[in-house]
């Protein structure tokens, strides 16, 4: 069966901690133009109104830093994503900062709500903090722990405000589920660079995680082929790509860079093949800054890497 993909545009960036990444959605369209493409003439978008004028605000909870325009961004992208899911459409999310997936794996369960959902975390990055456990404030650090209900309270440092506690509240309940997923149904690829109260919930919760230098040794099929067999008990896959994943040296186009990454053959062939199984509903591609990069070069990364995701469902 051809899937009908639909794009779903989600240019927000107050999630991150440097400024650029809502425009990375456009960086790739322009990619696209680069390329002599007509993925964006084929498939049709969608965009999910933005809360970037809040850049101009003060940031409010220092450990949770525009909290409400994040509650408002994770439920209308769970909305999106839940309305593409029951007209029977496949969406691919391509967003700004990585806040915005706890929004979209609110939307699966919205729309599937008996289903188990597994999650595929391709990132340099666990994005497990909580407002009581970050070192930054920065709201995509979070997006896992929103999905899984984790406050992580044993390695608490931030003392909040009723009103943040609120707010964090209510975005680990958006959609009325929580948690969305379990610790079991969760695998992490390339992660890199955790903070210790993540790496404590990693260790505690026994987190599958692939290295990059397990994925490189054993190479691209054997990690997809365990990956896939480790998430066979659920019945619905959600694939999170942050290009931060990608290697430094193929571009500096994104706000949190770290050394050790993939390169971008190793992420385009490891997107396809998840992506070719059936349980595969949705994935999300995040994290382009143009503003920090050269060239565009980690937009066009990212629309190579889109491509080959996309012609994988023709190859079924
Ligand atoms: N989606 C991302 N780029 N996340 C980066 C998070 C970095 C760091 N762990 C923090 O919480 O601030």
């Amino acid at each position: 069966m051809t899937k009908t993909l639909k794009i779903i545009e989600v240019k927000s960036e107050i999630g991150a901690g440097t400024r650029g990444a809502s425009l990375g959605v456009d960086a790739i369209r322009i990619a696209a133009l680069d390329f002599g493409s007509r993925f964006f003439k084929k498939h049709k978008s969608v965009e999910v109104p933005n809360e970037n004028h809040l850049l101009l605000e003060t940031t409010g909870s220092p450990y949770a830093k525009r909290i409400s325009g994040i509650l408002t961004m994770v439920e209308r992208v769970s909305d999106e994503v839940r309305a593409t899911l029951d007209r029977q459409e496949f969406p691919v999310v391509l967003a700004g900062d990585h806040s915005t997936a706890a929004g979209t794996i609110a939307g699966i369960k919205a729309a599937y709500p008996k289903s188990k959902l597994g999650v595929i975390w391709i990132d340099a990055h666990a994005d497990l903090h909580s407002p009581y456990t970050t070192p930054s404030g920065n709201m995509h650090g979070m997006p896992l722990a929103m999905a899984l209900d984790e406050d992580n309270m044993d390695a608490r440092v931030n003392k909040l405000d009723q009103e943040t506690i609120n707010y964090w509240y209510q975005l680990k309940n958006v959609g009325k589920i929580a948690p969305k997923i379990n610790y079991r149904d969760l695998v992490l690829i390339s992660a890199r660079d955790m903070e210790k109260p993540e790496e404590s919930l990693l260790k505690r919760n026994k987190v599958k995680i692939f290295t990059t230098a397990e994925l490189r040794k054993r190479g691209v099929e054997r990690i997809v082929i365990e990956t896939l067999k480790y998430l066979d008990h659920c019945d619905l896959i959600y694939v999170s790509f942050d290009v931060d994943s990608l290697d430094p040296t193929a571009s500096r186009g994104t706000g949190t860079p770290v050394a050790q990454g993939l390169t971008e053959r190793e992420a385009g062939n490891l997107m396809s093949r998840l992506i070719t199984n059936q349980k595969v509903c949705c994935f999300e591609i995040v994290e382009v800054n143009p503003t920090l990069d050269r060239e565009n070069q980690m937009a066009e990364h990212a629309f190579e890497i889109l491509i080959k995701a996309t012609n994988a469902f023709r190859n079924e």
